[in-house]
């Protein structure tokens, strides 16, 4: 189980972008989180994947804080993929730097054999989302943070992509946490739907 007790977290140390935040997620569930803009979303993704430090609270996997040294089980999946990528390094390599993922995998995505040889500059917003999402899914991912991340697909890539993704987190029990704008998605795949405001009041045990 994935449990932020009581998070705090400031960019300037001065004021709080939120505080008494929990969260618990468990294993091959799908937990939604929507608000307005600029309430701390993303920010919150960053701190569960390891990205920011947090100043307050604590983040738990099956009871034991996590090991920042280690391969963090939490792994994040931006809407602006080309900021995720080393511009200088092929598709291949980007996906190797994690793990070597089988072709079926590859396929489930929608993701061609050609594109592997390309950098990421020669791939459209679209094309290069789908080897973000395959990058994290490392065999030692527990967790998947998914930020804004179908915001670039026509609507029918939209449901190959969540598909295929649903279909590996059910089959790995891998939990999921689905940040976006967009109701109709959370409505559609989601266990549980929380705002970032409905996050800072609720009990841990849920
Ligand atoms: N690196 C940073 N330094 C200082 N402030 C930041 C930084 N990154 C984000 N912020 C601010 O923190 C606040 C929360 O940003 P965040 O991106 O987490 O919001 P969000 O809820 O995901 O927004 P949106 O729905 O628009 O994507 C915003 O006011 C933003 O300007």
């Amino acid at each position: 189980m994935l449990q932020c007790e009581n998070i705090g977290f400031s960019y300037d140390n001065q004021s709080w972008l939120f505080e008494g935040v929990y969260l618990t997620v468990k294993p091959g569930k799908v937990v939604g989180i929507s608000g307005m803009s600029g309430c701390g979303k993303t920010t919150l993704a960053k701190v569960l994947a390891g990205h920011l430090p947090y100043q307050k609270g604590r983040i738990l996997i099956n009871q034991d804080i996590v090991d920042k040294k280690d391969f963090n089980p939490v792994q994040l999946i931006l809407q602006h993929s080309e900021k995720s990528v080393n511009p200088y390094w092929k598709m291949k390599d980007i996906l190797a730097e994690s793990y070597i993922p089988s072709m079926e995998l590859l396929e489930q995505f929608g993701i061609k054999e050609e594109w592997l040889s390309r950098w990421p500059i020669e791939l459209s917003g679209g094309e290069l989302q789908r080897f973000s999402i395959v990058r994290a899914l490392h065999l030692k991912t527990k967790y998947i943070i998914a930020d804004e991340i179908t915001t670039m697909f026509d609507s029918i890539t939209q449901v190959q992509i969540w598909r295929a993704l649903l279909n590996i987190c059910q089959k790995r029990k891998l939990g999921l946490i689905v940040i976006s704008h967009e109701m109709d998605i959370l409505t559609k795949i989601c266990d549980e739907i929380y705002t970032m405001q409905e996050l800072k009041k609720s009990i841990i045990d849920r």
